[in-house]
């Protein structure tokens, strides 16, 4: 299942390399094809299926299914369907079992100290009492029979986002983690580290969310970040021991051929950086038949590898799916994520070289603290030369030239993609960027020119696509970030724009709380107490990284006694 090796570069052809892919998902993606044909599409969920475990012995489930009677085009009846799903599965989920967290309190002891109102520390005890929703461990019959289960192994309790996502996902963690940290859960904090650890150990890298079917693909890499936060409240340093080497080998993922591209610049001088590259060219397991029906007008097999690897790379953006990806905005298969640079990528990854200094200096490791040391400095120039804006204020994306294998391409002004998106700003989370106040104040300016900020917080971009990474969307991570590097950057400006986001994003969380008693994956920025739509599946509650973030936002800047929290 190690696919690292596979990674040094991308072959001549779109297709490159594969990771192979387990008997059971293969026969799950076919169940899910015959349920869309028997239950139509409207409110299908094709993730579903691809999380139920069988009850009996593979072979034995599939001839059951083959022997389903059928009409012409492929469907079994409704009652047939059910009855097989019943008598030869366990319901998706069941093989997550509850796990009560061994720190949990329902009020902890110096719990957001800076929240005076009653009605807002009220509100914010409920949304920390979540976490006992949102708790899980994986059954002791995934251990036994894992061939049995998409769900994979993990030694340690979770926290899963919610709804249909229920299992692991990466970079989800980071706020969870955040939250857990403000709601003082230091060993569940640590025991989702541990996790992500173990998948390193496993598969070379984080995978995208714990289970079978995304050994293909990571997702934006913040590993490093959650250590680093961690460490931070508990100097822990045996954590940090542990995490060390996994960090190294993560960030060898992240540097093999496929991931890396260098640019030469106006000047001549060479920059690496990195890109999202899925390991896969065939639909995402998950979303078969809708990735199956995206490709349908697409005539050639490679053309369709290619747009089925654009998918998957898209997924491991975390951005699935956003105008930022498609060469035409108009024509969902021009996504080209292959083709692009990220900025907020890049940053990560910077990030983790910091951070990975930090820990071996902190380990007594200096000659690994040196490199990192360089290789940060390298990338940060890197940033600079490729996809700062002056004029504008903001890092732009870096559209590659169509062929995507070449991995040496000249830098072109015109290559910058001058679209809108948050993620233009992310580089200002980043202690080298906003230690520097010259960029802070073009980036502040940047910022506040852009459009992005609505009146219920910043927008993912400026297009309304019906993508659910676009207009009118806000996420959690994005308000996040760029609030903390605002606020972080030492201009007071900055600071008190910083707060007056947070502010406007938890009157909208506490709004829509109140009307539909629950946390959402993400909200509609241009109306109070709206959740956000668009996209591939039906709007999640829960939902974990929107409760750190509301979390995180009350512990930084606390809430007034006599602030209304109403919209
Ligand atoms: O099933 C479709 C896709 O769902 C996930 O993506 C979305 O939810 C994740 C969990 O909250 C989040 O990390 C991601 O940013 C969202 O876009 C999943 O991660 C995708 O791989 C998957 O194809």
């Amino acid at each position: 299942m190690k696919i690292a090796e596979s990674l040094s570069s991308c072959s001549s052809n779109s297709a490159g390399p594969v990771t192979p892919t387990i008997p059971l998902v293969s026969f799950l993606e076919r169940v899910q094809e015959t349920a869309l044909s028997t239950f139509g599409g409207s409110q299908f969920d094709p993730k579903l299926y691809v999380d139920l475990s069988p009850k009996f012995e593979l072979s034995k489930t599939q001839d059951a299914f083959d022997k389903l009677p059928r009409s012409a085009n492929g469907s079994v009846s409704v009652k047939e369907l059910n009855g097989f799903i019943e008598e030869y599965f366990e319901g998706a989920g069941d093989d997550m079992v509850y796990a009560e967290p061994v720190d949990f309190v329902p009020e902890p002891e110096g719990f957001l100290p800076k929240v005076k109102s009653k009605e807002v520390r009220a509100w914010a005890l409920e949304v920390h009492a979540l976490w006992k929703n949102l708790s899980r461990k994986v059954s002791d019959e995934v251990v036994k029979r894992p061939e049995f289960h998409t769900l994979l192994p993990l030694p340690k309790p979770v926290m899963i986002p919610g709804s249909r996502f229920r299992e692991v996902n990466y970079w989800d963690s980071y706020w969870i983690i955040r939250g857990l940290l403000a709601s003082k859960m230091y060993e569940t904090a640590k025991g989702i580290v541990t996790n992500l650890i173990h998948l390193i150990e496993e598969y070379g890298h984080v995978l995208n969310g714990a289970r079978a079917y995304y050994t293909n693909r990571s997702q934006p890499p913040l590993l490093s970040s959650m250590v680093h936060e961690i460490y931070s409240r508990t100097g822990d340093m045996q954590l940090v021991k542990k995490s060390l080497p996994a960090l190294l080998k993560e960030y060898q993922f992240w540097s093999s051929g496929i991931h890396k591209v260098t640019i030469h610049d106006v000047h001549s001088s060479s920059h690496t950086l990195n890109r999202y590259y899925a390991v896969w060219n065939k639909p995402r397991p998950e979303s078969s038949t809708i990735d199956k029906e995206s490709a349908s007008n697409i005539t050639s097999i490679s053309a369709k590898q290619h747009f089925y690897r654009e998918l998957a790379s898209t997924a491991e953006s975390g951005w699935d799916f956003s105008t930022r990806w498609m060469r035409n905005p108009l024509d969902f298969t021009t996504l080209a994520t292959t083709s692009v640079l990220p900025v907020d990528l890049n940053a990560f990854i910077l990030k983790m070289e910091l951070d990975i200094a930090f820990f071996a200096k902190l380990t007594g490791d200096y000659n690994t603290a040196e490199s990192f040391l360089k290789a940060s400095q390298a990338r940060q120039k890197a940033m600079k030369s490729v996809f700062w804006n002056e004029k504008i204020g903001q890092w732009l994306d870096y559209w590659l030239n169509d062929n995507t294998c070449e991995e040496t391409q000249t830098w072109e002004a015109y290559n910058q993609n001058q679209n809108v998106f948050a993620s233009n700003f992310i580089p200002l989370w980043i202690e080298t960027f906003y230690s520097d106040p010259s960029v802070v104040e073009k980036v502040l300016r940047g910022f506040q020119s852009s459009g992005l900020l609505g009146a219920f917080g910043i927008a993912t971009s400026l297009k309304n696509s019906g993508q659910q990474w676009d207009f009118p969307n806000g996420w959690a991570p994005f308000q996040h970030m760029i609030v903390e590097g605002l606020v972080r950057s030492g201009s007071k400006e900055a600071s008190s724009l910083a707060e007056d986001i947070a502010v406007r994003w938890i009157r909208t969380n506490y709004d829509a709380y109140k009307k539909t008693g629950t946390m959402h994956e993400k909200y509609d920025v241009s109306k109070c107490g709206e959740f956000g739509g668009g996209g591939e599946y039906v709007p999640q509650t829960g939902f974990g990284w929107s409760n750190g973030v509301v979390l995180a936002f009350l512990e930084e800047f606390g809430w007034p006694q006599d602030r209304t929290i109403h919209c």
